[in-house]
This record gives C-alpha cells, sequence and structure tokens, in this order.
C-alpha cells in the first residue's frame, strides 16, 4: 500500500470497533488516521464487526463534507478487515483543551458551541444521526491554532434516516423516526458536559444521589454562587436545551439562531464580552 504507519507512532484510538493509528501517505507525505475495522468472519462468531454496519459508517461518512466533521479520504478493504483512511485530527478532545484553562469567556465557549452546533445541524439536515455525541467524539484538529476548528469524530454509531424508513429500537418493536425527533438528538450531552467540566452544574445538589435525582427531573437552579458572571443569555440558552421532553428542546438549527450564539444587538454582544465561566477546577 501507498501507506505506512510510523509504527513509533502510538494508536490514536481504540474503541470497540478496533483502533486508529497515524499514518503516513508515501507520496504526499500526509498525516492520515487509519481507522482498522476487524470484519466478522461468520455471522456466529462475536468478534469484529458486521460488514453492513462498517458499509453503513462509510456511507455516513459519504454523505458528510463539513469542516466541522471528520473526512474520510480512502477506504481499503481486505476479506478480514476495512480500513478507513480519514482526517488526521490531532488536537485531542475539546474538553481536554478547556479543563486546562483557568477561565472560559462566554466568547470562548460560543466559538466551540457554534462549530458543534454547525456539524450536528448539518449532519442532521442530511437526515443523519450520530448517536454518540459525547465528550470525547468532539475533537480539535491542532490545539495550537489561533482560532480551534470542532470535528465531530466516531460515526461508528451513526444512522441515516430514509424519510419515512422503518427504524427498529432496541427493543425490536419497529417504529417510525419523524425528522423532528433525529434534530433532537440529545444536544444537551455536549453542552452539559461543557457546562458540568466547568465545575457549573445548575442540577448540583449537596449529595451525589440529590444530584443524580435533580437530573433525571430536571430540576435545576442557577445558583448565584456560580452563575453570577454567567449572561442571562447564556441562561436562557440552556434553559431552552436542558429541558425534560426531548421535542420542546432547541435543535441545531434554532440554536445556531439563539441571540446568545448569534447577537442581535450590541448590548447582547457587549453582555456577553463581559461574562465568563468560571472553571472550578
Ligand atoms: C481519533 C481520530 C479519528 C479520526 N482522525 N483522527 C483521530
Amino acid at each position: 500500500r501507498n501507506f505506512f504507519s510510523s509504527s513509533s507512532v502510538p494508536e490514536l484510538k481504540n474503541g470497540h470497533f478496533g483502533q486508529v493509528r497515524e499514518l503516513l501517505e508515501r507520496a504526499s507525505g500526509t498525516r492520515w488516521a487509519g481507522k482498522f475495522l476487524k470484519i466478522r468472519r461468520s455471522s456466529c462468531s462475536r468478534l469484529g464487526l458486521d460488514r453492513s454496519s462498517v458499509e453503513r459508517e462509510v456511507e455516513v461518512l459519504q454523505a458528510l463534507q463539513h469542516p466541522n466533521i471528520m473526512a474520510l479520504r480512502h477506504v481499503f478493504e481486505s476479506r478480514a478487515e476495512v480500513v478507513l483512511i480519514l482526517e488526521l485530527i490531532s488536537g485531542g478532545e475539546l474538553f481536554d483543551f478547556i479543563a486546562d484553562k483557568e477561565n472560559l469567556l462566554e466568547s470562548e465557549a460560543i466559538v466551540f458551541m457554534e462549530q458543534i452546533l454547525e456539524g450536528v445541524g448539518f449532519m442532521h439536515s442530511k437526515h443523519i444521526a450520530h448517536f454518540d455525541l459525547k465528550p470525547e467524539n468532539i475533537m480539535l484538529s491542532d490545539k495550537e491554532a489561533p482560532k480551534p476548528n470542532i470535528k465531530l469524530i466516531d460515526f461508528g454509531l451513526a444512522h441515516r434516516f430514509l424519510p419515512g424508513e422503518e427504524y427498529r429500537s432496541m427493543g425490536g418493536t419497529p417504529q417510525y423516526i419523524p425528522p423532528e425527533v433525529i434534530n433532537h438528538e440529545p444536544l444537551s450531552t455536549p453542552f452539559y458536559s461543557l457546562l458540568r467540566l466547568s465545575g457549573l452544574s445548575p442540577f448540583q445538589g449537596e449529595t451525589n444521589e440529590e444530584t443524580l435525582r435533580n437530573v433525571v427531573a430536571m430540576n435545576y437552579k442557577f445558583d448565584e454562587r456560580y452563575f453570577s458572571t454567567t449572561s442571562n443569555m447564556a441562561k436562557d440558552f440552556i434553559q431552552k436545551l436542558l429541558v425534560k421532553n426531548p421535542n420542546d428542546r432547541l435543535t441545531a438549527e434554532e440554536c445556531l439562531n439563539h441571540p446568545w450564539i448569534k447577537p442581535l444587538t450590541r448590548k447582547q454582544v457587549a453582555n456577553r464580552n463581559r461574562s465568563s465561566i468560571n472553571m472550578k477546577n
């Protein structure tokens, strides 16, 4: 092959699927990420993935060309393995990047949120749900870059819903997934993790049990001890995401049009620039 993995480089990521390793393309010297997926030899064996789920991931990635979504460049297949040649994303996880900061200005948080929302909004506009939008799947392409660039990775569980397609949920009961449900993929997860990581949790209880009860009941308040420096726009945005019924939550598109992300007046801009999310490390 015209790629080779610099064996000295540690694995980029190891998961249920196989592993991701940094590769070097001989011809151009370009660095890529190779995702090595073991294919199940026979239907009864448990090891490896079945070919159809790998084909689904490839189709999803081929449908998603966007600056905030990891790009697929090549696919190599052998009998027992499929190798995806992916854009190399070496800036680490967003949340590690944020954790290292003393203070996160809302204007900085918005830069991240906006890119996550652009990627998720684009994905949903293609009727694709990621189904695994957890913090480790939100990465930075290069953390040294002046303006960090967010990349959504790992579409191994993603699914494209053709309008009206029947979708078998875990229980196996067939159900039709209307488009608005796809758009309500738990967006609040990455945002809530951002908030949580900042040491701010509007669900915070005296004990972990109480906090958990609050999360389940979606019972929260903005404690002035922690949220005094948070702008009202940010609180309004959070309140519109942390809603119990997924259908009442803002979609990614609606989030992008919320004044916290897209301020309408100079006053709103000034207000959020004065605010920060204090990072309690
Ligand atoms: C983990 C990973 C995946 C894809 N590209 N770069 C890094």
